[in-house]
Formats: C-alpha cells, sequence, structure tokens
C-alpha cells in the first residue's frame, strides 16, 4: 500500500530518498528549509529530480512545515544529528496522531532527542519515532545537473524505535518503503553502528595539512586512510566493540560490519577495503576540515561513544584523543559542547540500566 510521505532535510540523502520513494510508487512531499543552502529552484518549478539519469517527478515540493506534515503517514528526517532539535522544535505543532517519524540519518540516539524536544514543549501526541544506524543509501545530489545519484543502498541497516518497544511496529510500516532495515535492540545499538565516528574524524583530522592545503581536491577514501592512518580506525573500532560486548550488543568489526552492508569488498586489510570501496571510494572530500565529517561525527559521534563507554566502565584514549585534537584544529571545547548521556538526561546509568532506559519514554 503507498505511503504519504515527506521528507526533510533536501540534502544529498532527502532528494534521493525523494526520488527513490517516488519511484517504489509512494506519494513524496520534498521540504526545503527556508534557510537552505542549495537552490533547487529546478525542481520547486518542474517537480522533476534525475534520479540515476532517468527523470522521476515527485508528488509535491514545498517550503512550508504545516503543508508537509499534515496528513502524512511518515515523516522522513534526512537531516545531521545537530539539526534534530531545532527540526523537532519547527515539527511539533503540526504532528499528528498515528504518525511515524523515521530519522533516516547517522545514529546518536536522534529519537530519544526528538522526543524530549515534544515533551519539553508540552506536546503529547501519539508519534512513534525511529532511527537507522546510517543512512539508507551513499548518496549525493549535484545541483548544476539536479541529478540525484544513488551510489548504493545500504544492505542492512539497524533500525530501532525509541523507546524499543515500538521497534516491530515501526517497521512493518517502514518496511513497505525499504528492504533492507534489521531490528536492533535499542537506539543506543543503532548509534554504536552508525559507521561515520570512525571512519571520518581520525583520517580527517591526520590529514588536516592535505585538505588545507588541497580544498576541494581530497577523496578520504581513497587517499585519506593508509597504512597509518587506518590504525587509529583500528583503535576506535576495538573501544566501539568493548562498548557493544558490555551492553550485550552483536560486537562485529568495521570491516566485517561494512561488507554486510555492501560497502565494502572483502580484502586482505581493513585499509584496502575503504580504498578499493565501490561504494565510498569515489566519493570526493572533505574540502574543508570545518564538515560534517569532523563537525557532526566528533560532537554528536564520538563524544556520544566516549560518554556511553563512561557509564559502561570502558575506557576509550583513541576516541578521547581524537575528540581533543578535533577541538584543537578547530578551536572548539567539543567534551562540553557535544552529545553526552548526561546532557540527555540520562545520569549515573550503568550497561544494564541504560538498556532498560530505551524500552520506555523516560523523557516524560
Ligand atoms: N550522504 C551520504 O552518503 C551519507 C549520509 N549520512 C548521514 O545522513 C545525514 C544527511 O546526509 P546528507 O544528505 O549527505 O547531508 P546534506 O548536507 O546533503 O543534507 C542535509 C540536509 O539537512 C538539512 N539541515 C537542517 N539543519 C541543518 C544543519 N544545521 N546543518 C546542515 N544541514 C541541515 C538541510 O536541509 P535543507 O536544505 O532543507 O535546509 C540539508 O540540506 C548526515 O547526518 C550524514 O552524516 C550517513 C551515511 C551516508
Ligand atoms: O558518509 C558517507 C559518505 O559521505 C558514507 O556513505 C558512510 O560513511 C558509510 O556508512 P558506514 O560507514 O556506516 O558504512
Amino acid at each position: 500500500m503507498a505511503l504519504k510521505i515527506s521528507i526533510f532535510g533536501a540534502g544529498n540523502g532527502g532528494i534521493t530518498a525523494a526520488a527513490d520513494m517516488t519511484e517504489k510508487g509512494h506519494e513524496v512531499t520534498l521540504h526545503q528549509s527556508k534557510n537552505s543552502q542549495r537552490d533547487l529552484s529546478s525542481i520547486a518549478e518542474t517537480g522533476v529530480i534525475n534520479f540515476n539519469g532517468k527523470p522521476v517527478r515527485i508528488h509535491k515540493f514545498t517550503r512550508e512545515v504545516e503543508e508537509a506534515v499534515r496528513g502524512k503517514d511518515v515523516i522522513v528526517l534526512t537531516i545531521p544529528a545537530i539539526a534534530v532539535e531545532p527540526i523537532a522544535e519547527k515539527l511539533a505543532p503540526y504532528l499528528e496522531d498515528g504518525q511515524y517519524v523515521f530519522i533516516n540519518s547517522a545514529s546518536a540516539m536522534n529519537s530519544l532527542r526528538f522526543k524530549r524536544v515534544l515533551n519539553n514543549m508540552k506536546r503529547d501526541i501519539d508519534v512513534k519515532v525511529g532511527e537507522t544506524m546510517s543512512l539508507t543509501y551513499a548518496s549525493r545530489y549535484d545541483q548544476e545537473t539536479n541529478e540525484a545519484t544513488l551510489i548504493s543502498y545500504n544492505e542492512h541497516n539497524l533500525f530501532a524505535a525509541y523507546p524499543s518497544r515500538f521497534t516491530e511496529e515501526m517497521l512493518e510500516v517502514l518496511g513497505r518503503m525499504y528492504d533492507h532495515l534489521k531490528p536492533a535492540k535499542n537506539i543506543i545499538e543503532t548509534t554504536l553502528n552508525n559507521g561515520n565516528p570512525e571512519s571520518h574524524p581520525g583520517p580527517s583530522i591526520l590529514n588536516a595539512g592535505r585538505i588545507d592545503y588541497a580544498g576541494d581536491d581530497f577523496y578520504l577514501y581513497k587517499e585519506g586512510i593508509t597504512e597509518h592512518t587506518v590504525n587509529v580506525i583500528h583503535k576506535i573500532d576495538a573501544e566501539r566493540q568493548q562498548i557493544c560486548r558490555m551492553l550485550d550488543f552483536e560486537a562485529m568489526s568495521k570491516s566485517e560490519r561494512s561488507v554486510r552492508s555492501g560497502y565494502f569488498e572483502k580484502r586482505e586489510s581493513l585499509r584496502e577495503q575503504y580504498n578499493h570501496s565501490p561504494v565510498l571510494a569515489d566519493i570526493k572530500g572533505p574540502g574543508d576540515l570545518e564538515n560534517r565529517y569532523v563537525t557532526e561525527d566528533v560532537s554528536n559521534g564520538l563524544v556520544l561513544w566516549a560518554s556511553i563507554g563512561d557509564a559502561c566502565g570502558v575506557e576509550t584514549p583513541v576516541m578521547d584523543a581524537v575528540i581533543t585534537l578535533a577541538g584543537v584544529l578547530l578551536g572548539r571545547d567539543y567534551f562540553s559542547e557535544g552529545v553526552t548521556l548526561r546532557k540527555l538526561g540520562i545520569e549515573e546509568a550503568d550497561a544494564a540500566r541504560l538498556n532498560a532506559l530505551m524500552e520506555y519514554d523516560h523523557t516524560k
């Protein structure tokens, strides 16, 4: 059955999803914010997106929040984690009972954060909220050609609702949109399986000089991940896996996980898997250190992982080192400005308590 879907976050993922979901037979509204950085006049005028070489006409393009929210079955958020709270504030006045909010981006306990905003605003509505570990695609959008490129689906994408007892109900609905969503125990498990905090910040800061010099002519996956810089990913991966074990989650290596998601081939080493990834190797950037590969993936990635590690009694010296150095390079204090369990209202919880807290909505 076709769903009425709205997509917020008119970037690479959002525009790709708008075309992809239209192709799959759903009625899709794409929302672009009024302070968007992109020129989407072509989509606004014609409703057409060139999708992997073929024109696709979406149902509606709008810049009005109310129009995009009212009467929809599923609201998809393809936004960076840093934008969860401001987007939740914008949507809150218009959300309706029975709607599903599907946060399809880089997992950072986003669903709990979305619910906290609703509850702080006293919006007592029956919306179910959940998140993927990572965007359902590797994708890019080129505004010059109005071309959305779906490079690859993430073929094994963990999903959880907050609270976790609604995961199954949400998957029944979202299963009509995507074939590759798999249930996670809760949103802490999706958060610890977001691949970006281990792939991006370490190698980006270790290539800071090269990025400053080369600007737009830099490819992190194929030239920034080398025989030496990959060691930082290995160490962060080991710390992350230890946190997963303490929480009783599957503790799979970065290498195995990315083979399962279809982004890596089986190869001799993790370095070769990145350098020759059929999905990631040709993705350009970052062209500037002030990029989501550092800003989002440290403040909403590594800082949150390290704080979950603290709660579970796992030391995270390499995560901490990357957080420190990223802050030094960008003149920020990510330990104090990043997302932590304490900032989400969770204090003095050990691993068992953290899992228990994800079963019921404690933001009320
Ligand atoms: N693209 C990819 O291949 C992958 C992306 N991801 C994750 O998915 C998320 C979206 O990625 P992608 O679509 O590439 O990102 P883009 O930057 O291309 O698009 C994100 C959109 O989010 C909206 N937005 C709202 N607030 C902000 C803010 N404060 N800063 C920046 N954008 C904001 C904007 O929408 P508007 O224009 O309407 O204002 C923007 O266009 C990110 O969290 C990323 O880490 C994960 C794996 C792969
Ligand atoms: O962000 C990306 C590209 O910009 C990658 O697609 C992303 O890093 C891949 O996700 P994962 O590491 O979870 O497989």
